[in-house]
């Protein structure tokens, strides 16, 4: 997505949640940093991997377990948002894109991460922190960023983990996008959870 095609919303998405635009692109040239000397993937590994494929989006909403019990998801390309990753790993499905802002189970991301998952990881304002402890431990990064896109930190668009995945699948141009895991209407959430599930309906919903 082109970014001033994206800029107009993600204003709005700052000013709706109280973050800060200049904390956003701090974290974004600290990450872009950081991959100049970690262990990155090119980002046609995406195009490569997406490209005219049938998707699986997986997200955390608490019936994902069940969704993939009753999903063959052979010959499809999984893409985990961030603490969706777990319920995969415990079923021994290793998904082929993990979409994180590293605040996850970190253990089984890194696990999914040596088994070949490519991590798109994302720097915004408040996980400064993870980009530290984590970045040097992954292997197949692409870095992303909410704000102005950098030479190696790409915006796809959309905002937390599991609608960037369903924009990451739209990016690249997958033939379909299935969604696993999603309650955006979840009452249980924090108020601050609730929001950002509202932004994710809306940003769904605007694309797929
Ligand atoms: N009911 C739900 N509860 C949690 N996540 C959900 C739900 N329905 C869909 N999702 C999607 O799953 C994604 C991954 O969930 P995860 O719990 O890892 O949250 P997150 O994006 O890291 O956000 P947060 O900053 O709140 O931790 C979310 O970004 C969201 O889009
Ligand atoms: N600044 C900021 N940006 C975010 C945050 C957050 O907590 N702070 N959480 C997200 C969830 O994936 C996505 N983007
Ligand atoms: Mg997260």
């Amino acid at each position: 997505m082109e970014f001033e095609n994206w800029e107009p919303i993600y204003q709005d998405i700052l000013k709706d949640m109280g973050f800060s635009r200049e904390e956003d692109e701090h974290a974004a040239s600290i990450l872009s940093r950081m991959l100049d000397m970690a262990r990155t993937s090119d980002v046609l590994v995406l195009e490569k991997l997406i490209a005219g494929k049938s998707v699986f989006v997986c997200g955390n909403a608490p019936g994902l377990g069940a969704g993939i019990d009753r999903t063959d998801t052979t010959g499809h390309v999984l893409i985990a948002a961030d603490g969706a990753t777990s319920s995969l790993i415990e079923r021994h499905i290793v998904p082929d894109i993990i979409v994180t802002d590293l605040d996850g189970d970190m253990e089984k991301e890194i696990l999914a991460n040596r088994q070949g998952a490519v991590m798109v990881v994302h720097a915004h304002g408040d996980n400064i922190d993870k980009l530290e402890e984590y970045v040097s431990q992954l292997d197949n990064i692409v870095g992303s960023t909410q704000s102005v896109p950098l030479k190696n930190v790409y915006n796809f668009g959309g905002f937390s983990d599991g609608d960037r995945c369903v924009f990451l699948a739209k990016e690249f141009g997958a033939s379909d996008i299935t969604l696993l895991g999603f309650d955006l209407n979840d009452k249980n959430v924090t108020p601050v959870k609730k929001k950002k599930l509202m932004w994710a309906k809306k940003l769904i919903g605007d694309i797929l």
